[in-house]
């Protein structure tokens, strides 16, 4: 199917990453589109983990860009609400920054591996992919919807908005926001896992159009179909590079416990993970993000850390080529 077999790992072609296949990888310590403390030290915890071993062993050629790491310093002296939003000036500073970091990697052709930080970050992955890849898809993994708009949302946390902000939605034209123009089209993103929609959301979701397989789909599917049925959704002809922006809370809490808004009913260790298994297959990943691990939420319970932590890396193996056989 994809080539011979080397220890497992199944070469894929990669169609839009330069040989030697390379993974950059961008540790984003960022908790400012949500209030729960600890999601920053995501990264960290999963380096110390080993990701970039792990990877490095999948015969990838690791990049490690450390300029994320610590981003206090864009933190403004004044960052009042606008509207309903919190931290906006904060929150967009940061994904202004990453975004310029993820164009430059994925402009030579490098896998871009972000690794969160809260969902907000995603304005900052796709402001910059799409700048290297104008005609890439999204695949979005998530409980959540994360389309809420200014006028939308309730809680104001911009993790909840992202994908408002990069549709260009209405609301989103904030002077604050200036630097992020639309860069998505409705038609390029489909979403696996969701349960916990906000009604606004929902009414967005169907006016845009824009597809959606939620656990009931996954239920009444398989997880199999679905992947193909999203695939064939955006990417039909099999030519569009692929992002993947992966919320770990996608996958339920009982295999993915340690972070800020788990919802029950998710997705299975293995759907998950399968998901993750056949975007590799396609050749067509160009970027992937881990969000919303925060170490802080096992509430010192070593096995739920290590739980959701081990669940993180696993799934960046599994998109980078790591195979059962
Ligand atoms: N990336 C996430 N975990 N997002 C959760 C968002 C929850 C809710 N819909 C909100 O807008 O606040
Ligand atoms: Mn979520
Ligand atoms: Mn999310």
């Amino acid at each position: 199917m994809n080539g011979k077999l080397i220890n497992g790992t199944d070469e894929a072609h990669h169609k839009f990453i330069a040989q030697p296949k390379t993974v950059s990888i961008l540790g984003v310590a960022f908790s400012g589109g949500q209030a729960k403390g600890g999601v920053e030290n995501g990264p960290q915890t999963l380096a110390e983990f080993g990701l970039h071993q792990q990877l490095r062993d999948l015969d990838w050629n690791v990049t490690v860009d450390a300029r994320c790491q610590d981003l206090t310093h864009l933190q403004p002296l004044s960052d009042p609400d606008i509207g309903k939003l919190k931290k906006p000036r904060y929150v967009s500073a940061v994904c202004e920054y990453l975004a310029n970091v993820v164009e430059e990697h994925a402009k030579r052709g490098e896998l871009v591996l972000t690794i969160g930080g809260d969902h907000s970050l995603a304005m900052g992955t796709l402001g910059g992919t799409t700048r290297a890849h104008p005609d890439l898809c999204v695949i979005w993994v998530d409980a959540h919807a994360d389309i809420n708009t200014p006028l939308t949302t309730d809680s104001g946390n911009l993790h909840g908005c992202p994908l408002a902000f990069l549709l260009g939605l209405e609301g989103t034209d904030l002077p604050e926001f200036s630097w992020l123009s639309p860069c998505l089209t409705p038609d390029r993103l489909v979403y696996i896992g969701l349960r916990d929609v906000d009604q606004g959301e929902k009414r967005i979701l169907k006016q845009l159009g824009i597809k959606a397989f939620s656990m009931t789909e996954v239920d009444r599917y398989g997880i199999g179909q679905v992947v193909e049925m999203a695939l064939d959704h955006v990417n039909p002809n099999r030519d569009r590079p692929i992002h993947l922006s992966y919320d770990v809370d996608g996958l339920d809490p009982s295999v993915a416990p340690a972070t800020g808004t788990p919802v029950r009913g998710g997705l299975t260790f293995r759907e998950g993970h399968y998901i993750c298994e056949r975007l590799h297959e396609t050749g067509l990943l160009c970027a992937m993000d881990v969000m919303e691990v925060n170490p802080a939420l096992a509430h010192g319970d070593i096995h739920q850390l290590t739980q959701t932590v081990a669940v993180g890396c696993s799934l960046v193996r599994s998109a980078l080529g790591e195979t059962l056989l």
